[in-house]
């Protein structure tokens, strides 16, 4: 099957990048100088660092916020998490079961006491049982929040945990990796400490991410060597992947408008789906199905073979479908084996949905027929 005919709809896992975006790299690959030189090739290149972090910022409202370039969403969450690890006043970190394992499995080595923050089964972070959790410490806490799962597209209550950690004294961190680009972010409204993003999920390159911080804050490095983005992350600058993770967040902005996948939701539920986080805020761009019959692995090797790129719901960094844990904290375990999830971007366009449905709702009843056929078997012998 031709990369042509093939329909994409796992943006939440990468977005193919952006025309504008590879234009940027190509630009920059040309030059070919090092943002430290101090020749006029090198002051160049710095200049377009300087520009992509201008461009970053101002995809999140961060103008008066700092921002530190790294490899990705997974080294901006463990620069994150290391300030807690560093901090003597921080004591307790408070985890959310929605988070990516970038923050979830990581937060288990920073050396201090790990706290869940369980989540309603609406998918929304508890904000009664942060309170809770927070009266448990006796310093300070570090508190991890996602602005949007990566999984359900739920957007979770991020301005409003702001006060309740602030009001103890705490950090709180938002990784918005999966919200850059779907929705509006102000850092100053959200009044978070620190927040996450990625290039490679708004149209920009992989290995290439961002920790936005508050210019109160003095970041402590976690990588160390040259004195590269101020002394606070060493490591020649990756001025290519840069200027496209910049010329991506300029379009991003934009945040476009992703073909509606309601009527199809709709669609979907009428034969037996349920829609994951359907009574909250989500954004347009995740859609998380499920059902409790047919499994996961068994919808991507029909989707897949009708060439139609999905996911499972979880994260299956390891190529293999796993439980959901963000849908067992929401009590959904009986449905986390059933799950797909669908995602749509800058490149998709409004029939996507159609023939996602199309194809989805043909193997389901597919499947069922085959199951009711196996039970009247069994029932006759
Ligand atoms: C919510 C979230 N955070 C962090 C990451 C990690 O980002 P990266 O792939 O750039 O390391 C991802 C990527 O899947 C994600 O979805």
């Amino acid at each position: 099957m031709s990369a042509s005919t093939v329909l994409y709809m796992d943006h939440a896992a990468t977005s193919p990048l952006r025309p504008q975006a590879r234009e940027a790299m190509l630009a920059t690959f040309e030059l070919g100088a090092n943002a430290s030189s101090v020749h006029s090739l090198g002051r160049k290149a710095k200049m377009i660092v300087e520009e992509a972090r201008a461009q970053v910022l101002d995809l999140v409202g961060g103008h008066g916020a700092k921002l530190v370039f790294t490899s990705g969403g997974t080294e901006a969450n463990n620069l994150a998490l290391h300030q807690a690890r560093v901090r003597d006043n921080i004591t307790h970190l408070i985890i959310s079961y929605g988070e990516h394992d970038s923050i979830y499995t990581a937060a288990n080595y920073v050396g201090k006491p790990v706290l869940k923050w369980p989540l309603l089964p609406s998918g929304l972070a508890d904000l009664e049982a942060l309170k809770a959790l927070l009266a448990q410490v006796e310093g300070k806490a570090f508190v991890a929040l996602m602005l949007v799962n990566n999984e359900t597209g739920i957007i979770q209550p991020v301005a409003e945990s702001a006060e309740i950690v602030h009001a103890a004294g705490g950090w709180l961190h938002v990784d918005a990796v999966q919200a850059a680009g779907k929705i509006n972010i102000d850092f100053e409204a959200l009044g978070v400490d620190s927040l996450t993003l990625t290039a490679h999920k708004i149209g920009g390159p992989v290995g290439v991410g961002a920790l936005v911080y508050n210019s109160d804050h003095t970041i402590i490095p976690m990588i160390t060597g040259g004195g590269q983005e101020q002394g606070l992350r060493a490591g020649t600058e990756n001025v290519a992947g840069l200027a496209a993770f910049g010329a991506a967040a300029l379009e991003a902005q934009l945040c476009e408008r992703l073909p509606q996948q309601t009527s199809t939701e709709e669609a979907l539920k009428e034969l037996g789906a349920r829609i994951i986080g359907e009574d909250v805020a989500r954004v347009s761009g995740i859609t998380c199905l499920a059902v409790p019959d047919w499994s996961s692995q068994l919808q991507l090797i029909h989707m897949d073979m009708a060439g139609i790129c999905v996911s499972s719901g979880s994260a299956c960094s390891s190529g293999k479908v796993k439980q959901s844990r963000v849908l067992n904290a929401m009590g959904l375990e009986n449905l986390s084996g059933g799950v797909l999830r669908i995602s749509t971007g800058w490149s998709s366009q409004p029939t996507d949905w159609e023939r996602f449905f199309e194809v989805w709702s043909g193997g389901y009843e597919a499947f069922r027929a085959r199951q009711s056929t196996k039970l009247n078997i069994k029932e006759q012998a």
